[in-house]
């Protein structure tokens, strides 16, 4: 959790975006962890950081949150700078492996927590958005992982942040664990009224169905830059495109390998298959051919073009966008 406390300042800019990262760099010795990173998240998105171990997504999210500064470059929330945002208690985080005190019950701790806002959502209603009424009265010590990283989103909610920060929320959890603290995070923004809704979410991981399943963004992040930024569906294409199968057996593999955007054709029995950035070139071509017949198309998984992307020698993304 972040440290709350609301101050008396003046009002956000209501256009700002939540987060804008401009050129921001930061390096550890040698290391190089940020490298001239820039990114907008806009109001309301759910936008995931998605990188390797040391892409540089816990050094991003903690500039974001003011515990650490950029060497250079700026970080905006809503327009001011992060140590005012956090102040303000207009961002929360759950960082990786936030402390929770053990003898504490699960309603005391948010209890305690919202004590240290001046306009703290209701208790009750944060307990119950957050799927915890009914181990109110546990002690966190004896809470599952999963329980306790529910208590974590909580804490988070009760200070009503605009924008919300999850540094890789499910680590260590097993399936049951991570499918239950999804479900909490996004049944509370379905359903909560706007005073209890962070409206805008980011999120750092490299759990890659995490990312796919619950972002509408995806930031690919590699040694400290952005390599690739769409939708889920547009980071699966930038990196490894479509495949398109036809049962064909006369195909001429040098013609279908010369339609727009194909990379390759491979011929198993009568079974054309090909790989090819551009899956609608590829079936109407097909389709303009009778004996093509049982077009299939099928897009590439996430994890393949996440391994595409983030390989050490990958050049940066053509088809992903990079936005500003
Ligand atoms: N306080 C620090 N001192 C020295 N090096 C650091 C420090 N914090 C981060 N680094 C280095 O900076 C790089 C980026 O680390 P960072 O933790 O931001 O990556 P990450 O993408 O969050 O990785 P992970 O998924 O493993 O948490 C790594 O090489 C890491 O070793």
């Amino acid at each position: 959790m972040t440290a709350p406390a609301r101050s008396a300042e003046s009002p956000p800019s209501p256009e700002a975006a939540p987060v804008r990262l401009s050129a921001l760099t930061k390096r550890f010795g040698d290391i190089t962890a940020v490298d001239g990173l820039s990114l907008s998240v806009d109001a309301g998105q759910v936008v995931a950081l998605l990188g390797p171990n040391g892409a540089g997504k816990t050094t991003t999210i903690d500039m974001v949150l003011g515990l650490q500064h950029p060497d250079s470059g700026s970080v905006l929330i809503h327009g001011r700078s992060p140590d005012r945002a956090v102040a303000a208690g207009e961002v929360a985080g759950i960082l990786q492996g936030g402390g929770l005190l053990g003898d504490f019950t699960v309603a005391e701790t948010v209890r305690y927590v919202a004590s240290l806002y001046a306009d703290a959502a209701p208790v009750g209603e944060t307990l119950e958005r957050a799927g915890l009424t009914s181990i109110a009265r546990r002690r966190v010590g004896r809470c599952s992982g999963g329980e306790q990283q529910r208590l974590r989103f909580a804490l988070a909610l009760v200070g009503r942040p605009r924008l919300l920060v999850l540094d890789e929320p499910t680590a260590g959890l097993d399936a049951g664990g991570r499918r239950d603290f999804w479900r909490t995070v996004t049944q509370a923004s379905g359903a909560m009224p706007p005073t209890l809704l962070p409206p805008t979410l980011l999120l750092a991981t490299h759990q890659l169905d995490e990312a796919d399943r619950y972002a509408d963004r995806i930031v690919v992040i590699r040694g400290g830059r952005v390599i690739a930024d769409g939708t889920p569906a547009e980071i699966r294409n930038a990196a490894a495109g479509r495949q398109v199968t036809a049962v064909w057996p006369d195909a001429d593999e040098t013609l279908v390998r010369a339609v727009p955007g194909v990379e390759s054709v491979e011929r198993r029995g009568v079974t054309v298959t090909v790989r090819t950035r551009d899956s609608d070139a590829v079936v109407r071509y097909l389709m303009s051919h009778p004996a093509a017949r049982d077009i299939e198309v099928t897009s590439n998984r996430l994890e393949e073009a996440f391994l595409a992307l983030t390989a050490p020698d990958a050049g940066p993304s053509h088809a992903g966008t990079t936005r500003s």
